[in-house]
């Protein structure tokens, strides 16, 4: 897959285009992506559209957290089959492009479209003028075909970003893993912990340290599907800042990963969570958090039985 980010520079020919931000790749825009791989197929390329983010100034409001970051993102559209990713730079000149001049000018000319695939409700151009119907006006008088996907419901609400964004906020990981294509996810490199985790507590710990942009849900721990080099493991994950633990705080993801024995440090590991089990906890000593955290491998162990 092209990455194309930080330049105004490309010129792709006869593509089949997504324009969106899509993040967490639900549900709904599986069936935009459906699209543009039966596309593809048919000789088209398949590009996905998007922006980098707005500068902080011209956001309304500060919440920027997103579900997936730029690297895990990458690593989701190449797997479905995406040929083309661009973020575009969001600039002061590009806000004010009128949504008629960004068709002709970026996507009939620099992106070479052919077909164009939107959501119901997309807005684009100045003041985000641009919708449905001013692009099946265009469409009459230019050379490409629009196709426009309604927005996918379950259980009786629109499935979206936000919605999925405020169910993971909510710590209603399954629920939010219903509205998402796979379970939320990190995906990252393992480095180098405390290393108590073999040694002093018994259990080694796989440890990522997640974006600062990335939404997590609540601190916690969360019984985890692994995939590290292409095979399925489950384990048990813990989300926090490890309060038991003296020194420097910050965000991380630990997860001991069952039935498991190799060096994996500085390999990339996407761990899906599947299950909240408790809240993340300050112990008195080392050995009541040892003693917890095999509860917790036990616990993860019965329910990957019993579920999977
Ligand atoms: C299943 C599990 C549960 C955990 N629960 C807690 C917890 O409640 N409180 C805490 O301070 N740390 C918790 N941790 C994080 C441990 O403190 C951490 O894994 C341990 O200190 C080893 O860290 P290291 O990899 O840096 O050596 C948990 C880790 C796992 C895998
Ligand atoms: N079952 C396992 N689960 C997680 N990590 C494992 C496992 N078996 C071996 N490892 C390795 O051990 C490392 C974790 O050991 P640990 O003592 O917790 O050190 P650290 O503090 O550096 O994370 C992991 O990064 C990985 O390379």
């Amino acid at each position: 897959m092209e990455y194309i980010h930080d330049t105004e520079k490309f010129q792709f020919h006869n593509t089949v285009v997504a324009l969106g931000k899509f993040d967490g790749m639900h549900k709904g825009h599986q069936l935009i992506f459906d699209k543009l791989i039966q596309y593809k197929k048919e000789g088209c390329k398949a590009a996905v559209f998007s922006f980098d983010r707005p500068p902080m100034n011209m956001l309304k409001h500060k919440d920027v957290s997103v579900i997936y970051t730029h690297v895990e993102k990458t690593k989701l559209l190449s797997e479905r089959g995406i040929d083309i990713y661009i973020e575009h730079p969001f600039t002061e000149a590009f806000s004010r492009l009128q949504p008629e001049d960004f068709v002709k000018e970026i996507l009939l000319k620099k992106m070479g479209m052919k077909i164009l695939v939107v959501g119901d409700d997309c807005g684009f151009g100045y003041k985000r003028r641009g919708n449905v119907e001013l692009l099946k006006q265009m469409e009459k008088d230019h050379d490409f075909r629009l196709i426009v996907i309604p927005k996918l419901e379950l259980n009786g609400a629109i499935v979206s970003s936000t919605r999925i964004r405020s169910l993971l906020k909510e710590g209603k990981i399954e629920e939010a893993n219903v509205l998402m294509d796979t379970p939320f996810m990190i995906y990252g490199p393992v480095v180098h912990g405390n290393h108590l985790g073999k040694e002093v507590l018994g259990i080694p710990t796989a440890n990522q340290v997640p974006d600062s942009e990335k939404l997590l849900p609540p601190n916690g721990v969360y019984v985890s599907r692994i995939y590290y080099k292409g095979r399925q493991y489950y384990g048990i994950s813990n989300i926090g800042t490890k309060p038991t633990i003296e020194g420097k705080k910050h965000m991380g993801v630990e997860t001991y990963i069952l039935d498991f024995h190799k060096d994996i440090y500085h390999k990339e590991i996407r761990v899906e969570l599947l299950h909240y089990k408790r809240p993340e906890m300050k112990f008195e000593s080392l050995d009541a958090l040892s003693r917890q955290m095999h509860k917790d491998a036990d616990f993860a162990r019965k329910y990957v039985e019993k579920n999977f």
